[in-house]
């Protein structure tokens, strides 16, 4: 997979040659190429932004930087543009392993109010673009959630995670719940003890008490991940009749 990142910050991305990306590229799993956009702005002070039409506080990004980097890359229809947007699409577990899937991804990072629309709907034109947001709040620029979908992305890739069964259990996989609690040695530590049946040595205790302690964990914290048939808060089950 080769993945590109447009940014008026290219120094954003260089945590891309550490840790969990790192590793991917050393595989050859995945390949980075990070550009920096005013290099597409050919003005005396190479301008990627201006006053927004109809008025409003802010400045907006100017499409013909946006244009020429899409040329210069080679956007085509093997290429997915995804534009990082408190706009976008929701972003979990499903839409990771959705882009997963795919061969080339451009990251376009918008800053200031957003990026001109019509950069949207010529993408649009010659790839296949998804406009993603990573949650209800608004940064100063779309580089962190290009990062974050990123990792989220390659660590799925195959042959990336050593071990392939860490990616079966986590958290939002297929079970929809979240992740049970870990504990790891000394069994006690500053008067906390690890719960008995862990070290019981019983693996369907064991797999029983994880999948109780997983449907609590989640009923408390995300009762939108659950079936009603799972709160044990006296919903009402109402069945269609
Ligand atoms: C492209 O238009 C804009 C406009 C405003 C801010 C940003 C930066 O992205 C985010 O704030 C974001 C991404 N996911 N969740 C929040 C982009």
């Amino acid at each position: 997979m080769r993945l590109d990142y447009l940014t008026i910050f290219p120094d954003f991305f260089a945590p891309l040659d550490l840790s969990l990306p790192g590793k991917a590229a050393d595989k050859g799993l995945v390949e980075f190429h990070v550009h920096d956009l005013r290099g597409h702005s050919h003005d005396k002070h190479h301008r990627v932004d201006d006053t927004p039409y109809g008025g409003g506080a802010g400045m907006v990004m100017k499409p013909e930087p946006w244009g020429e980097a899409f040329d210069a890359l080679g956007v085509d229809a093997g290429t997915t543009v995804v534009f990082t947007t408190p706009s976008g699409e929701p972003f979990d577990q499903r839409l990771a392993a959705d882009l997963a899937t795919r061969g080339r991804i451009v990251f376009a990072c918008g800053r200031y109010e957003g990026i001109d629309q019509r950069v949207i709907d010529h993408a649009g034109e010659r790839a296949e673009v998804r406009e993603i947001s990573l949650g209800d709040y608004v940064l100063n620029g779309g580089e962190v959630a290009a990062l974050a979908i990123t990792e989220a992305v390659v660590r799925l890739l195959p042959g990336f995670m050593g071990n392939a069964a860490s990616l079966v259990e986590e958290s939002h996989a297929e079970g929809g719940l979240l992740e049970y609690p870990v504990y790891t040695k000394p069994p006690q530590w500053r008067g906390h003890d690890v719960p008995a049946v862990l070290r019981s040595g019983d693996h369907g205790k064991v797999a029983a008490w994880r999948h109780e302690q997983a449907v609590r964990r989640t009923a408390e914290r995300r009762p939108d991940l659950l079936h009603p048939s799972q709160l044990d808060d006296g919903t009402p089950i109402v069945r269609a009749t």
